[in-house]
């Protein structure tokens, strides 16, 4: 083997390596020890400069017996170990190569959000499909519904025979060779869900006398908050002079899926006359109208019904509300984080889709005309005309509170999330609290509705949080949807004994936040990571098995999956071990003894997880069917 085209550079440094007994990293998946005895080559390739630092690729490894390895991947030399050599320095013909094990991979949880944020297995959002933006590449089918601003028809590509784009298709590999495989649809819904797999929204243009398109895009881009190319549109010179807009970064299972948007010719459909007169250039306006009107398009995938139909229409069952409800809290966390509040959230403007009668939706906040997606919270507040987006029932107190004034702002931050409280009512009985019964600004917090004694106590829980009228109080988004989620963990009897079984108790919630370093500190964070590792297993092996796990509940574990944070899962731990005074009295209140407690009760947890972590495998395969009786109340059943 010539080592002379890889330069006599390269080749030292491959000695350099194996004198030095290095551990060559491969990213992944494996540790590979090279050692001087084995007397391999190692063959790298100069891949580049980045500043000061060279990085070498491994091309090959040659072993003393001729064996030749391809590595999968890129090596990492460690720094450390080349630095002291001052040969390599002095000519300054190599700085060490860069050796950190890259921090993405350092953490158990950030692994485990890698692979369920990035790996299209998990997140059907992944798949991309590009779509015409042109008016006359779709065909309409019947009427949807219709709001102030615009209506809504079912629709599919002209000249596509359904969905033949996999538009709203299958969850994952396996449920998507399920849907090709051309079971034969049990209703007529799903007939049509088929055929027409997208709908259209045809916004209303009541500004007959304006031609261009620039008013079009500044009036209705709003609906386009949830567009992540949004954004795309603007730089082809569209949207005027808002340049402050900035929509959802990226798609995201429980956000409306829009598709595309455009503007084109107005198309009068055959009820346009009878569903929306005024929307129409009809000869009433025959002085101003332009000579081509035009309106905005949005395409978006079809879902089937809206929450405020479907709880009217289904059973109540409280397992399918609380997967319904850490959905919604999914969507909330994913708005906060991006800073946009829909700002519209009542049970019209929450989208399901389902295949089945039976099967658990999959819930999206739709319809953004009202959102604030401007970077931030705040809204000048000078004088009333101000809009402050939907309607009084949907507004939180912080909001119906303010009075317009000079230097008045009010602020949206918490405002969705305060709503997502009425509609888990909604979800869970039936009634928004605050549609007939309640006004949000006067409103005492002791006189809601109790919930349903059924109803999961962390979710009960999580209603009342989601309520506060002080915006302080207020749960946050991401805190209610991991004790939401982490209630929905199926393994075993409970979650609260799973939890305990891997050394999580109400003590060391209480401890978390001052947990950093340390023994106990250490022990904490291994008690977590088992719980998330054996949620994990169950997502993994729920994905490879769709029976036992419905695809709503897979895709919501992935979204959770994708995004833990320790110290949010901390937080929402304590939801399982309520307390009646805060976090903060406990601390205070704790001696050296408890301290004590909680150390011994990990001792003797983990070996105890040890155990219980052994037999638990079986009973992942173990099948728990989730079913649901007359009544609508969820019933579990283990396969015999
Ligand atoms: N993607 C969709 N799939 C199926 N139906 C939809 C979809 N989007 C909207 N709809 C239906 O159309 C109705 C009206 O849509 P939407 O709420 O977006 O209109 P709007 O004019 O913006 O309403 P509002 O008056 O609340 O502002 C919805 O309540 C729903 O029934």
């Amino acid at each position: 083997m010539s080592m002379k085209r890889f330069g006599k550079a390269a080749y030292r440094i491959a000695n350099e390596v194996l004198a030095r007994n290095t551990i060559i990293r491969l990213w992944w998946p494996r540790i590979f020890p090279i050692s001087h005895n084995l007397g391999a080559h190692v063959v790298l390739r100069n891949a580049g400069n980045a500043g000061r630092q060279t990085t070498f690729r491994l091309t090959k490894l040659i072993a003393r017996n001729g064996r030749i390895f391809r590595p999968f991947s890129s090596i990492l030399i460690e720094k450390n170990r080349l630095a002291n050599n001052k040969n390599l320095l002095k000519h300054r013909k190599f700085h060490p190569v860069f050796a950190k094990r890259p921090a993405k991979y350092a953490d158990f949880l950030a692994r485990i959000r890698k692979l369920f944020g990035e790996n299209a297995r998990y997140n059907e959002d992944l798949r991309a499909a590009e779509m015409p933006r042109r008016i006359d590449e779709y065909e309409f089918g019947e009427f949807l519904g219709q709001g102030c601003n615009a209506a809504v028809y079912e629709a599919k590509l002209a000249g596509e025979n359904g969905n033949s784009r996999g538009i709203g298709g299958g969850f994952n590999e396996v449920t998507e060779i399920l849907r090709k495989n051309s079971r034969r649809p049990s209703s007529d819904m799903e007939f049509r869900m088929n055929k027409y797999p997208l709908a259209i929204k045809l916004m209303f243009n009541y500004d007959h006398d304006k031609s261009g398109e620039n008013h079009l895009w500044e009036t209705m881009g709003n609906e386009l908050a949830a567009y992540p190319k949004a954004l795309q549109l603007i730089k082809n010179g569209h949207f005027g002079t808002s340049t402050n807009f900035q929509p959802l970064p990226k798609k995201h299972p429980n956000i409306v899926r829009i598709t595309t948007a455009f503007i084109d010719t107005l198309k009068i459909l055959p009820d346009a006359v009878e569903r929306y007169p005024d929307a129409l250039h009809t000869a009433r306006w025959y002085e101003a109208i332009t000579a081509t009107p035009k309106t905005m398009y949005i395409v978006m995938r079809r879902y089937r019904q809206t929450l405020h139909d479907y709880v009217w229409t289904h059973h109540r069952n409280y397992w399918t509300g609380r997967v319904m409800m850490a959905q919604l809290m999914e969507a909330c966390t994913y708005l906060h984080e991006n800073c946009v509040a829909q700002r519209d959230m009542k049970s019209d403007n929450i989208l399901l889709h389902y295949d089945y009668e039976d099967e658990i939706p999959q819930l999206v906040i739709a319809d953004f005309g009202c959102a604030l997606a401007t970077g931030s919270w705040l809204v000048d507040y000078p004088h009333e005309d101000i809009y402050l987006g939907g309607n009084r029932r949907t507004r939180a107190p912080e909001i119906l509170a303010a009075r317009p004034g000079p230097r008045q702002q009010v602020d949206f931050e918490l405002a969705d999330t305060w709503a997502a409280g009425g509609l888990s009512y909604e979800i869970l009985t039936r009634t928004n609290p605050f549609y007939k019964q309640f006004d949000a600004e006067t409103y005492n917090e002791q006189e809601l509705p109790i919930l349903p004694k059924r109803v999961h106590f962390v979710a009960r829980q999580v209603v009342e949080d989601l309520l506060k009228r002080e915006k302080k109080q207020r749960i946050r988004p991401n805190i209610a949807a991991n004790a939401l989620n982490l209630s929905l963990f199926r393994m075993g009897e409970d979650v609260k004994s799973m939890l305990e079984k891997c050394g999580i108790s109400k003590l060391s919630t209480i401890l978390a936040p001052s947990r950093k370093e340390g023994k106990i500190g250490a022990k904490m964070e291994e008690g977590l990571d088992k719980v998330i590792g054996l949620i994990t297993a169950e997502t993994i092996v729920g994905n490879l098995a769709p029976h036992l796990i419905t695809r709503a509940e897979r895709q919501l574990r992935a979204t959770f999956l994708s995004r833990l944070n320790r110290d949010d899962i901390w937080k929402s731990l304590q939801y399982f071990f309520p307390t009646e005074n805060t976090v903060n009295n406990h601390l205070d209140s704790m001696d050296s003894g408890s301290i004590a407690t909680l150390v011994s009760s990990f001792a003797t947890s983990s070996a105890e997880s040890q155990e219980n972590l052994k037999i638990e495998p079986k009973k992942i395969f173990k099948p728990q069917v989730i079913r649901t009786d007359s009544t609508g109340i969820l019933q579990r059943i283990r396969s015999k």
